[in-house]
């Protein structure tokens, strides 16, 4: 298989109202992708319908349906559970079993027995980031990902996502930040913008979406 995910016309919406149409790209085993763009313009909401939390409004998704793997903003941990607890959590529902390789790889070690409610927010955000790798899953479209991380964290990010674009992974990563890793692509959402005239949405019952959230 060459290609990961593509898109195809895709056109999104929030909140009732396209952010961007006419998207077409692919991504393939190795690659990563930086969307790049103002705040509002629509990223978020791209990463959110590749996800499958909410349906676009125009256009095509083809992935294997046990492709992707999601981070967005917020962690998704469970605060009672242990760092390695949520790791074995995540883990089980992604039908994967080793997490002692998360936990080395975003340095977690110190913490593996720290309830998820007592880490910082940049702990929680490196606990949010392990979780990917035990989902055995190839596409990662990962929101902000560096969100409140120190700039050796970032690093740590950055090799970690070298490893697994090195595996034949691929990622898809909204961030306003350098991540260091230059041999990544960049998309600027920009020209995609929708175009706000446009009418053909009045239909859509505004917030569908947010069902799905
Ligand atoms: N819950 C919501 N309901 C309605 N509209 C929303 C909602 N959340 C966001 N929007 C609007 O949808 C548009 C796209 O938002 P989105 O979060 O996708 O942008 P973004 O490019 O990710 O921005 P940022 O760089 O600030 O994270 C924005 O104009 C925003 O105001």
């Amino acid at each position: 298989m060459t290609t990961l995910l593509a898109v195809h016309e895709l056109a999104v919406a929030r909140g009732g109202l396209r952010t961007l149409e006419g998207l077409d790209f692919a991504l393939a085993p190795g690659e990563a992708l930086i969307l790049r763009g103002p705040n509002g313009l629509g990223k978020t909401t791209l990463l959110r319908t590749l996800a499958g939390l909410q349906p676009p409004v125009a256009g095509r998704i083809e992935a294997a349906p046990d492709a992707l793997a999601y981070a967005g903003h917020a962690d998704g941990l469970k605060s009672a559970l242990t760092v390695t607890e949520n790791l074995r959590f995540w883990a089980e529902v992604f039908g994967q079993s080793d997490v002692a390789a998360a936990i080395e790889a975003m340095n977690l070690r110190p913490l593996a027995a720290r309830p998820a409610h007592m880490l910082s927010a940049g702990q929680k955000r490196r606990l949010g980031l392990a979780r990917l790798l035990v989902t055995g899953r190839p596409v990662w479209l990962l929101d902000e990902p560096t969100v409140s991380l120190d700039t050796a964290s970032v690093a740590l990010f950055a090799e970690v996502l070298r490893g697994h674009l090195a595996r034949g992974g691929a990622a898809l990563i909204a961030t306003h930040i350098d991540l260091g890793l230059p041999e990544a692509r960049l998309l600027d959402l920009a020209p995609f913008r929708a175009d706000p005239s446009r009418k053909s949405d009045a239909d859509r019952p505004a917030g569908f979406n947010e069902a799905f959230a």
